[in-house]
C-alpha cells in the first residue's frame, strides 16, 4: 500500500537515446503528425540536448545510438526494443518508413554485448511494453489495438520468462503504450483510463489498486510519457495536474519542455530506451 509520507528512493538507470539530427515530419502515421506544420530542428536538438542533460544530472547513465539520415523518427529511441535483465526483445515497426530503425538498435546491441532475440511479430519495443520488476512477482505490461501485435506479447513472454498482461489501447491519439501508461516506480504506475478498453480498465484497477490517474488534458500534453527512477520523474512541462498529483503521492517531478518532438507524436518516454542489466 503506497502512502503519501513514503519515503521514495530512486534507482540509477542506463538509458539509450538518439539526437534528432534528422528529426523531421515527413510522412505522418499517427494522428499527431502533420507534414504540413513547419518543425523547428535546431530547437528540436536542443530540447532533446535538455532532456538529455537533466538524466545525467540526476545522476543516470546515457547511451548514444547514432542517427541515421533517412529516418527522421529515430530520435524515438524506446521503439527499437525492449530490454528486461540483460536480454533484449527486438523490434519490428508496423510502418516500412521506421523498419529500418530495427537494423540500427539490433547493431547497438549486439555490438555492446547484449542477448538478442530477434521477433518475428510487429512490436515496437518499449512504446508498447513497460516493465515493473516489483509488481506482483515481476510484471511487463503490453499494449496493442495500434502498432503491436497480440502474437508479440505473447513472443516477449517467451524470449523474457515474465508474465505479460495484454491490454487494448482503443483511441488512435493513445497509439502506443507509453502515451497512455508508465511505470512510476518498480511496483506502481501511471495512467489515463480512457485509453484502455473496459476490460483492460478493470484489470489496470485489479493491478495496480493505488495508480496515479492522469486526466485526459494531461494525458493528451504527453504527460505519461515519462521517465521516472522511483523519485525523480521527468515528464512533459504541460502536464501540470500530473506534476501536481505525482508531487502529492511523494514522488519529483521534473518538467522538461519538448514542443518540436511532439510534432513527431513523441515526448520524453519515446526518446528514451532504459538499458536493464
Ligand atoms: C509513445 N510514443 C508515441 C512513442 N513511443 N514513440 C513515438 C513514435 C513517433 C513516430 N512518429 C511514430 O509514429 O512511430
Amino acid at each position: 500500500m503506497v502512502t503519501v509520507n513514503q519515503q521514495r528512493v530512486p534507482r540509477k538507470r542506463t538509458y539509450l537515446m538518439c539526437s534528432p539530427e534528422h528529426f523531421a515530419v515527413e510522412y505522418a502515421i499517427n494522428p499527431w503528425m502533420d507534414v504540413t506544420a513547419p518543425v523547428d530542428a535546431e530547437l528540436a536538438v536542443k530540447q532533446w540536448d535538455r532532456l538529455r542533460e537533466t538524466l545525467v544530472s540526476l545522476g543516470h547513465e546515457v547511451h548514444l545510438l547514432t542517427p541515421e539520415r533517412g529516418l527522421p523518427d529515430m530520435v524515438f529511441a524506446a521503439n527499437g526494443a525492449f530490454v528486461v535483465d540483460g536480454t533484449v526483445y527486438g523490434a519490428q515497426f508496423k510502418h516500412e518508413q521506421r523498419h529500418a530503425e530495427a537494423a540500427a538498435h539490433r547493431a547497438f546491441y549486439e555490438a555492446n554485448g547484449w542477448r538478442f532475440i530477434a521477433p518475428s511479430e510487429t512490436n515496437e519495443g518499449e512504446g508498447d511494453f513497460a516493465y515493473l520488476p516489483e509488481a506482483h512477482g515481476a510484471l511487463v505490461l503490453a499494449g496493442h489495438g495500434f502498432r503491436t501485435e497480440p502474437a508479440a506479447h505473447a513472443e516477449a513472454q517467451e524470449a523474457l520468462g515474465r508474465p505479460v498482461v495484454s491490454l487494448r489501447l482503443v483511441d488512435p491519439r493513445f497509439y502506443h503504450l507509453d502515451v497512455a501508461l508508465a511505470s512510476i516506480d518498480d511496483e506502481n504506475i501511471a495512467y489515463y483510463p480512457g485509453a484502455f478498453s473496459a476490460a483492460s480498465q478493470r484489470v489496470l484497477t485489479q493491478l495496480f489498486p493505488d495508480a496515479v490517474i492522469a486526466d485526459a488534458e494531461d494525458a493528451l500534453a504527453f504527460g505519461l510519457n515519462l521517465v521516472s527512477d522511483g523519485l525523480n520523474v521527468v515528464l512533459n512541462s504541460e502536464a501540470t495536474r500530473l506534476a501536481g498529483k505525482l508531487k502529492a503521492a511523494g514522488y519529483h517531478p521534473v518538467p522538461v519542455e519538448l514542443a518540436e518532438l511532439k510534432k513527431g507524436g513523441g515526448s520524453v518516454k519515446c526518446c528514451i530506451a532504459e538499458l536493464r542489466h
